[in-house]
């Protein structure tokens, strides 16, 4: 059975609003109430799946799929320092899979899917998945969106338009390039702009948002360039609360609510007013008389819209995710493969929906550390001014300013719990020495460093298992040979970080608890010397290391030992492919905890 959902404009402002957002004129609320009314009787006649009706009464008609785990930035806000840990390729659900289940929830009622990711225009396929969807329409889709960090979507938008992509969100924290690099721990500003004028010049997309995560200290300064923006370009600017996440580091002190933004825009701007919002919609929308496009706030933090939350989410590994912050999963991806019915994945699906809270935990019960990070949902001041006082160049090339340090970077300090320049090492007769540790406390310390190891595609394809152009070449016959290069240099890693203290000889010796290293591979556009493909694409291969350990001194040492070894069994194991083109860099630590210095993360 296809059960079709209502569908027309839906221009109703929400009556649960902070009061500040919420005036509008008494013809906005008539016809508000009108459309309510129509859309009350649109939906009596067309039945909707129960199965998408959840014990709140709320229809979910709004599909997110996210298509993959994999990012080409690194935004501090969704995922943690050291990285997020990728599901095994097999586990991610296949383009059939995708569109079996869209299928699925279409003919149940949804109208609107939004694709996300990660990222998802690294996801391979991506225009066929579009033009699949789009051939839904028959049964009731109405759009298709998609959420983009737009760092590799100028050349690509034209064709995702013509597939069928009708609206585009795209995601833009900050307008200065060296703050671009801070947020998203990546290069790449020009090119998210150019994605822009890209979208905003595209005839085919029905509307164009711009997604502004604010973050107190950091880009809330910028507030009004971007309502600037509005200006002369038809273009919807949302400033985002910053929610948590397992692992963002986040702080009530760093959010800002909505309604203190609203504040400080209108007394820029007075006679701003409040917009039609569309039904369901996360954002209130207001807008500046005489600007073309508007401006929205998303207050998912201190004022929630889950009274009228129409939204399901699919996850890259094939989990039906009823809400955002809900930490519950059922996996469709396993059923399917067990070749179960549509009408039993429907009723599966039913279930879970059924199981869907009321509203979100409060702000402060949010319960963050059971729950993903963003990435893997899918899902300060006037601007920072360098007169203010001297950006310093941080040894990744990132500039900070002193108003940011005490948010985003502690440096360290020496063993003393001061800042001290002098060699730890050397003693006062300029002779090397260990540092005496004896009357430190024991502490629970923990360490994570990362490192990553840049190789050509051709070696890349080889460990992620796409090489069957290679198949018959000795060299890669023989790299294959050593075995498998991830779980070779994963024990490595473990093997090298116990032997710190043989290796480094001024090391002190510690009783490990835990050692635990990862290897992703990762291929993104960076600005590297590193050799990259006719698309401009890097490979490399990030290794990570955390150690824990209950001593007098830290674990720094062996995390980064862990890192230098996995990488250069890495490399061991590809030199027959790749020997002279590969280079190991950025090893570095990354977070620590514990000790008299403190907690330390890096950006
Ligand atoms: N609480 C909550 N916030 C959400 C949800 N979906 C998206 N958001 C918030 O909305 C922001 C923007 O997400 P987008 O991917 O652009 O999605 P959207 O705003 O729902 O997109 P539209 O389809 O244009 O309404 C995210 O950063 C979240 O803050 C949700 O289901 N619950
Ligand atoms: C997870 S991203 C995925 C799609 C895509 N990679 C992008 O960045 O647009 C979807 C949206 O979530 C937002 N987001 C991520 N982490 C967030 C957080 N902690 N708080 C609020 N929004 C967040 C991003 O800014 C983006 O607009
Ligand atoms: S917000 Fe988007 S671009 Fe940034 S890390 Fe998350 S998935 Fe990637
Ligand atoms: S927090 Fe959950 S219930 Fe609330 S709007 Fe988001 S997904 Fe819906």
């Amino acid at each position: 059975m296809n059960y079709q959902r209502a569908r027309c404009i839906r221009l109703i402002p929400h009556s649960n609003r902070h009061v500040s957002l919420r005036y509008h004129s008494q013809r906005t609320i008539k016809t508000a109430e009108k459309a309510k009314a129509q859309i009350a009787h649109i939906d009596a006649q067309r039945p909707f799946s129960p199965a998408l009706v959840d014990s709140f009464q709320r229809k979910h008609d709004y599909l997110r799929i996210s298509l993959t785990e994999r990012c080409n930035l690194r935004c501090f806000y969704c995922m943690p320092s050291e990285g997020v840990e990728l599901s095994p390729a097999g586990h991610i659900l296949t383009d059939d899979e995708v569109i079996r289940l869209a299928t699925l929830f279409v003919s149940s009622g949804v109208t609107k899917i939004r694709l996300t990711g990660g990222e998802p225009t690294v996801r391979r396929g991506l225009e066929s998945i579009i033009r699949r969807l789009n051939e839904l329409r028959p049964l009731g889709l109405e759009s298709i969106g998609m959420t983009t960090n737009g760092l590799a979507l100028h050349r690509r938008l034209n064709s995702y338009v013509e597939n069928g992509l009708t609206h585009l969100n795209l995601s833009l924290d900050t307008l200065d390039p060296f703050k671009f690099e801070i947020m998203t721990r990546r290069p790449g500003h020009d090119a998210v702009l150019r994605s822009l004028d890209a979208a905003l010049s595209s005839p085919g997309l029905r509307s164009v948002k711009l997604n502004v995560v604010v973050i107190k200290g950091l880009n809330d300064s910028e507030v009004l360039d971007f309502v600037k923006l509005t200006a002369n370009k038809n273009i919807s600017v949302r400033f985002i609360e910053f929610m948590p996440f397992t692992g963002n580091k986040w702080d009530k002190a760093k959010m800002i609510p909505s309604s203190q933004l609203l504040d400080q825009i209108s007394r820029r701007y007075p006679s701003i007013i409040r917009a039609p919002d569309e039904l369901n919609d996360t954002a209130r929308s207001w807008k500046i008389p005489g600007h073309v496009g508007s401006i929205g706030f998303i207050s998912s933090m201190s004022d929630h819209f889950c009274s009228s939350c129409n939204r399901l989410r699919l996850t890259a590994d094939g989990q039906i995710k009823v809400c955002l912050f809900d930490a519950k999963e059922v996996s469709l991806r396993d059923e399917m493969r067990r070749g179960v019915s549509d009408a039993n994945l429907r009723d599966l699906i039913g279930r879970a929906v059924q199981g869907k809270q009321e509203k979100h935990a409060g702000m402060e019960d949010i319960n963050v550390t059971t729950n993903r990070p963003m990435i893997l949902i899918g899902d300060t001041q006037p601007r920072m001014s360098r007169m203010r006082s001297l950006p310093r160049l941080t040894t990744r090339g990132f500039l900070l300013d002193d108003q940011m340090l005490p948010h985003i970077h502690r440096r360290w300090s020496s063993s003393s719990g001061q800042s001290d320049p002098r060699l730890t090492h050397i003693g006062s007769d300029g002779r090397p020495c260990m540092v005496d540790v004896g009357s430190k406390d024991i502490t629970k310390r923990s360490a994570t460093a990362s490192g990553r190891i840049y190789i050509p595609k051709s070696a890349y394809d080889l460990i992620t298992g796409s090489d069957d152009a290679y198949g018959a070449d000795e060299a890669f016959q023989k790299a294959r040979s050593k075995g498998d290069v991830f779980t070779v240099a994963q024990l490595a890693a473990i093997m090298g970080c116990k032997r710190t203290p043989d290796l480094i000889p001024l090391c002190h010796p510690l009783q490990i608890f835990n050692v635990s290293v990862t290897l992703t591979p990762e291929h993104d556009m960076r600005q590297v010397s590193s050799p990259s493909d006719q698309n401009g694409l890097v490979y490399s291969i990030k290794c990570t290391g955390m150690v824990t350990c209950e001593g007098k001194t830290g674990v720094e040492m062996e995390a980064l030992t862990a890192v230098s070894v996995g990488l250069l069994t890495v490399w061991d194991m590809l030199k027959a492919v790749a020997g002279k083109e590969m280079t190991i860099g950025e090893v570095m630590v990354t977070h620590k905890t514990g000790g008299k210095s403190g907690d330390f993360t890096r950006l």
